[in-house]
């Protein structure tokens, strides 16, 4: 089936969400390593799905297929229907990584504003229902710190930064790979409940990366355990803490217990 690769920034919502189709990932060719085996996986529009399992199981390959960073060798995606490719020259697909990557040279305010121009630039259509950059900054928590530069912020305030800049394209879904991982823990800890909120707040559809086990239960409606050699589906987790959660929602036994589930059953897929 051909997907329609144009008019994504006014594609209507119908088949909404992130769906994955049979997807498979080979590096190298034939006789290379087989990243991803036949993954299937839908993603309800406005969830936040997180895929965990161990080091090479093929969680980035995953999100990198999803975000139009290379093809799939075989299979297929479709960003509220349309493919991944339509959505990223809309400028709607909003990536987060580890590294925040921001613009040394521009100011907070220029770095958020600056992926918005850049759609604009090259004649892609930018989204009138996004928030402001100001807006943003205060969402994100940056409030004052609009005219300062990169160096001066530290590494928790440029990620927070680096989701304003994502968010600023009113993205369709937003992809992010390990965004806190290169972060202290208890500033770690804080950004993910600073995500929960503002996800609270746009409800965008989020896949989300992580090493973390008890991150990926705190933030999620389901989290999808992979296996390695080849990268397959193990089993998803329903998570069903109800929401809004917070610091204390770790002291439930629900969560300790979805958490030693999961736990569990990743020792089970290494072994
Ligand atoms: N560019 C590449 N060329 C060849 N093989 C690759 C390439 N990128 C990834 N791989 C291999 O594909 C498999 C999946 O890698 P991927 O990085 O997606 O896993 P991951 O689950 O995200 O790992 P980690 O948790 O360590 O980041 C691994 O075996 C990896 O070595």
């Amino acid at each position: 089936m051909a997907l329609i690769e144009a008019d994504a920034a006014t594609a209507s919502e119908t088949n909404s969400g992130i769906g994955i189709s049979n997807v498979t990932v080979v590096y190298g060719g034939d006789g290379g390593v087989t990243a991803l085996k036949n993954i299937n996986l839908q993603v309800k529009e406005g969830e936040f799905v997180s895929l965990v399992g161990a080091s090479g199981c093929g969680k980035s390959t995953l999100l990198k297929v999803v975000a139009d960073l290379m093809p799939p060798t075989g299979g297929q995606v479709t960003v509220n229907g349309l493919a991944p490719s339509a959505l990223r020259k809309a400028g709607r697909l909003g990536l987060v990584f580890q590294q925040a990557n921001l613009m040394p040279w521009l100011n907070i305010r220029g770095n958020i504003g600056l992926l918005k121009s850049l759609v604009a630039g090259h004649g892609g259509t930018v989204s009138k229902t996004g928030a402001s950059v100001d807006q943003l900054i205060d969402v994100v928590g940056l409030t004052g710190f609009g005219e300062k530069f990169p160096h001066q912020l530290s590494g928790g305030m440029q990620q927070r930064a680096a989701l304003a800049r994502a968010l600023a394209l009113d993205p369709a879904v937003l992809l992010m790979d390990e965004p806190f991982a290169a972060l202290d823990e208890i500033t770690r800890d804080r950004m993910a409940f600073e995500l929960m909120r503002v996800w609270q707040q746009y409800r965008k559809t989020v896949l989300f990366v992580t090493h973390s086990l008890s991150e990926a239960v705190m933030l999620s409606d389901r989290v999808v355990l992979m296996s390695p050699r080849p990268g397959r589906i193990h089993r998803i987790f329903d998570i069903d803490l109800p929401r809004p959660r917070t610091p204390e929602t770790r002291l439930t036994e629900g969560f300790s217990k979805l958490v030693l589930e999961l736990n569990r059953e990743l020792y089970e897929v290494m072994t």
